[in-house]
């Protein structure tokens, strides 16, 4: 049995906060979520304890994780959905040159103005004829007539019936054409060819819009361009392509212990990890991120560098702050504003995670430790951002496959191990330390374990979602 309750069943009679219609992010005032979550703080129990006819401490479970009693948690899939329905497209529609467009969202459909092959053309090197004019039982010996046809250089006439054209691959087939054999076939003379008999009628000629067609959907609105889209988007005759301008995405960090990495470090201090990663991130999902530096641990610093942030990105990630100690500033701040939407969600790791807003712009307030940082960013921030910029909400597809590990996994909340690809089994790292950030260059993705509780042997397929998946 275990020792971690599961948070609530969804009641449909009366439903808890996060379970209600999802209010929006942007818009209207929404009322804060209740602080229902927090349990009384250990330092009231303290002076009772001293006091004989006080009841006893609960007893000890050691495990921040564990779900007090009667706590609402919301599942992951229900932040998603919240998420996914609150968050609409905020960027600007702009054009672009197709060489400029990579990385892009397309603000509109993207339709081919070609075919490819605008022309049927030839796939290989040889000898182009009619086929109904091969006669006899073969091999064949055809006549060459004079000139040939080459890729950008078009034969001028129609190809005499009977009779062989020199073509080389892309030339354009010309009238008289419908057939070509491989040069590496042919036995040729100053004269004529001669080849084996066997082809097929249309052999080597690739027709004109095989692949597509001039009209036909290419890209749709919200793709991301990819370097492989620009070739198919060139292909289609398409010069400029209607986008979106980048969403800007603001990045702080929050703490007093934190210094930037290479500076000196005092006792006490540690580089901030966070922001680079998150800033890197932000870069390989193609938004541009806004360096809002450090806050230290103070209700001020936190809200001012938030009311920066607002000021000039639609979006804020903060690192750290997030849970409910007596420095944590940021969730702190949006419950304080009235704010603050969805807050402990049951998900391991990255459970304090923060989401509400800041003048109107979303704030996800994203766990201190860099694990949970990274796990809470890809799994919660990527997509809602995406959503944002103009793209689908994007939900990454995994990939069940045998663990090469042994788990028991409490119910209530999924899991997110640090995990990589090994000889075809997932491998987990060997601790699940959100601290121990070594894990997050170990693995190569993640292992989502689901929110029930599971038993995990070796063998037994889980899912692994490659970092790939996460956009990383
Ligand atoms: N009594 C409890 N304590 C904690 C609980 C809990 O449930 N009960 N949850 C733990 C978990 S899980 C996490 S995650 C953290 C979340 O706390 P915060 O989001 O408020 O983050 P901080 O307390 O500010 O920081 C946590 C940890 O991460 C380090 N950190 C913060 N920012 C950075 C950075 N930019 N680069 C590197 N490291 C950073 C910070 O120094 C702390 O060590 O709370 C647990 N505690
Ligand atoms: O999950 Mo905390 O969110 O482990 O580091």
């Amino acid at each position: 049995m275990s020792d971690e309750p599961a948070p609530p069943q969804r009641n449909e009679a009366a439903p808890r906060q996060s379970d209600k219609a999802a209010p929006p992010l942007r818009g209207e005032a929404v009322p804060p979520v209740r602080d229902e979550a927090v349990p009384p703080l250990h330092d009231e129990a303290v002076p009772q304890q001293r006091d004989e006819a006080a009841p006893p401490p609960p007893p000890l479970r050691d495990d921040c994780f564990a779900l007090p009693p009667g706590v609402d948690w919301t599942p992951v899939d229900t932040a998603l959905a919240h998420l996914e329905a609150s968050l609409h497209p905020v960027t600007a529609g702009q054009d672009l040159p197709l060489a400029e467009a990579a990385g892009r969202i397309l603000a509109a459909d993207a339709r081919a103005h070609l075919s490819n092959p605008p022309a049927a053309n030839a796939a290989v090197d040889g000898y182009g004829f009619a086929h109904a004019a091969l006669t006899g039982a073969g091999p064949h010996r055809l006549p060459l007539a004079p000139g040939r046809a080459a890729a950008g250089v078009p034969y001028p006439g129609a190809v005499p019936e009977g009779t062989g054209l020199r073509i080389l691959t892309g030339a354009v087939i010309p009238p008289g054409v419908d057939t070509i054999v491989l040069q590496e076939d042919c036995l040729r003379s100053a004269e004529d060819i001669r080849f084996a008999k066997g082809l097929r009628p249309g052999a080597n000629i690739r027709r004109a819009g095989e692949d597509f067609a001039a009209g036909d959907l290419l890209l749709p609105a919200g793709a991301r361009v990819s370097p492989r889209d620009l070739a198919l988007l060139a292909a289609g005759g398409l010069g400029r392509l209607r986008v979106r301008a980048p969403l800007r995405v603001g990045v702080l960090s929050t703490g007093d212990e934190l210094v930037d990495p290479g500076a000196p470090a005092a006792r006490g201090q540690i580089p901030d990890a966070n922001r680079p990663m998150l800033l890197a991130m932000l870069r390989a999902w193609g938004m541009e991120p806004v360096d809002l530096g450090r806050a230290g641990d103070s209700a001020q610093a936190v809200e001012a560098a938030l009311g920066r942030g607002a000021a000039q990105a639609s979006a804020i990630l903060t690192t750290g702050g997030a849970s409910a100690g007596d420095e944590d500033h940021v969730s702190a701040a949006l419950r304080r504003a009235g704010r603050l939407q969805l807050w402990r969600i049951a998900v391991k790791p990255g459970r304090p995670l923060a989401l509400g807003l800041w003048d109107g712009v979303p704030v996800f307030g994203l766990p201190g430790n860099p694990v949970a940082a990274l796990v809470t960013a890809a799994v919660f921030a990527r997509p809602a951002l995406l959503a944002l910029a103009g793209a689908p909400f994007a939900t990454p597809r995994g990939m069940l496959l045998p663990a090469a590990f042994s788990k028991r996994k409490k119910p209530g909340r999924r899991e997110y191990l640090r995990a990589r690809l090994r000889d075809g089994a997932v491998e987990v790292f060997a601790s699940e330390g959100s601290g121990r950030i070594s894990g997050l260059s170990w693995a190569e993705g993640l292992c989502e374990l689901p929110d029930a509780a599971a038993d995990i042997a070796p063998g037994d397929p889980v899912r692994y979602i490659p970092w790939a998946e996460f956009g990383l």
